[in-house]
């Protein structure tokens, strides 16, 4: 049986977020439902969720020294990575010294947090289908890379980034430079190194959010999700809807894909497995140990969103994945470089049928900075995804 104490009390459950962008907003405020005392940790100030949460720390997530200082005074019963870009090593050390318990492990905090970590375990290790792949480390082996069989087109990331920073498609050998140059610029924390991957040609990508959470006689037990289609532009997800519909056999196949990388990850929580599906053919991409932008559709569609169910079983309590309704997600991009932005146009986006919106409230905004999304419900998931494309689109960031 999990006991819950009371917040700022000598009983409270302490939960420490590493991260605390627009998902760890809502990952507290889950936990915030559930009497939870809450640490929000990013590396600036005002970040999200450390608007909503108890506490607000904010230090240089890679630098093992300081994560080790803030994990030992503050002692959290869990921590929650939220972003890759953490000290994972530090992670292991303290997990191993039995002082914290990570979401789900610090072992899948290490691999996930590195391209190269997640992609050789799931490709080499269990045999997963993946595109084909190479780790380079200079513009002189990524081409060497490209001309020994990954040919064109080609897809090269640096090996620690996310939401598509650093990322770009190579049409043909005149975009080889170019996108090492970029990808030399995007990474989260600079790293000369980058994945160079095939490119596939899918029908169609979905996120398989999976939940590993303990069933009534505390053993772990996997729940699904309905499959969650998506569009990315340059990398970066800009609509997202639920359920997406799939052929049996591709919905199976990639059940079975994301039971086999979240069994071996292992731990409890909320896993995002980013698949690409070409007739019933199913490739796996990579995968978040935490819950998955693509998922925020989730607040609208079901009865417990992916943060509900990420709170609910890294804390030992039961879930429900089952959905409410059909539904879709629009992002609002920042549009301008500024800070302390506002938002006009609000109360028209409110007024498209079964919408709401949420403002993450991030304290700066930059052209392609996600700063809010927009949500609809509807029986019909393609009326859905046009009244959410609507309701973001009416949300209008200037300059105060
Ligand atoms: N090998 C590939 N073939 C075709 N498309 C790809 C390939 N790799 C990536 N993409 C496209 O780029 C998108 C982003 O790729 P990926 O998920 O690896 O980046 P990311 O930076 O980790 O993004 P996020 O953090 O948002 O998940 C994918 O969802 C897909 O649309
Ligand atoms: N694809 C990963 C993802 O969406 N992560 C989300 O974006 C935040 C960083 O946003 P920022 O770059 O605007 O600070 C992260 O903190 C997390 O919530
Ligand atoms: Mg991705």
């Amino acid at each position: 049986m999990t006991t819950l104490g009371t917040p700022l009390s000598p009983s409270a459950t302490r939960v420490m977020l590493l991260g605390s962008g627009e998902l760890g907003k809502e990952v507290l405020i889950a936990l915030q439902r559930l009497g939870v005392e809450t640490i929000a940790v990013d590396r600036y100030e005002h970040a999200p969720g450390q608007q909503v949460a108890h506490h607000a720390r904010t230090i240089t997530m890679s630098d093992p020294a300081q994560l080790r200082a803030l994990i030992e005074a503050e002692k959290p019963a869990l921590v929650v990575p939220e972003i890759e870009a953490i000290a994972t090593p530090v992670l292991e050390a303290l997990e191993a010294e039995g002082l914290v318990r990570c979401i789900p492990t610090a072992r899948a905090a290490r691999l996930t947090m590195d391209r190269e970590g997640i992609r050789r375990l799931a490709a080499e290790t269990l045999k997963l289908p993946t595109s084909p792949y190479q780790f380079c480390d200079s513009l002189a082996e990524l081409q060497a890379a490209i001309d020994a069989g990954i040919g064109y087109p080609c897809i090269v990331k640096p090996v620690m980034s996310s939401s598509g920073k650093g990322q770009s498609k190579i049409d043909g050998p005149a975009d080889v430079q170019k996108a090492w140059d970029y990808a030399m610029a995007g990474g989260r924390v600079s790293h000369g190194r980058v994945i160079v991957e095939g490119f596939i040609d899918f029908d169609y990508e979905i996120t398989q959010l999976t939940v590993r959470a303990l069933g009534a006689e505390g053993q772990v037990e996997t729940h699904f999700c309905e499959p969650i289609g998506h569009v990315q532009v340059s990398g970066d997800y800009v609509e997202s809807w639920q359920p997406h519909p799939m052929s049996p056999t591709a919905l199976a196949r990639s059940r079975e894909i994301a039971r086999t990388i979240t069994e071996n990850l292992g731990g409890q929580g909320l896993f995002g497995v980013e698949l690409f599906v070409k007739g019933d053919e199913v490739w796996f991409s990579e995968v978040s140990p935490r819950p998955h932008d693509t998922g925020m559709v989730t607040l609208t569609t079901q009865w417990q969103n992916e943060f509900e169910l990420h709170a609910r079983a890294i804390l030992g309590l039961p879930v429900d994945t089952s959905l409410k309704s059909p539904g879709a997600s629009a992002v609002i991009y920042g549009g301008v470089e500024a800070t302390g932005i506002v938002f006009d146009g609000v109360a028209d986006a409110l007024r498209v049928p079964n919408s709401d919106i949420r403002l993450f409230g991030k304290p700066e905004s930059f052209v392609k900075r996600r700063m809010g999304v927009a949500l609809v419900h509807d029986a019909d998931v393609e009326v859905a995804r046009t009244q959410a494309k609507r309701a973001a689109a009416l949300v209008k960031p200037r300059k105060a």
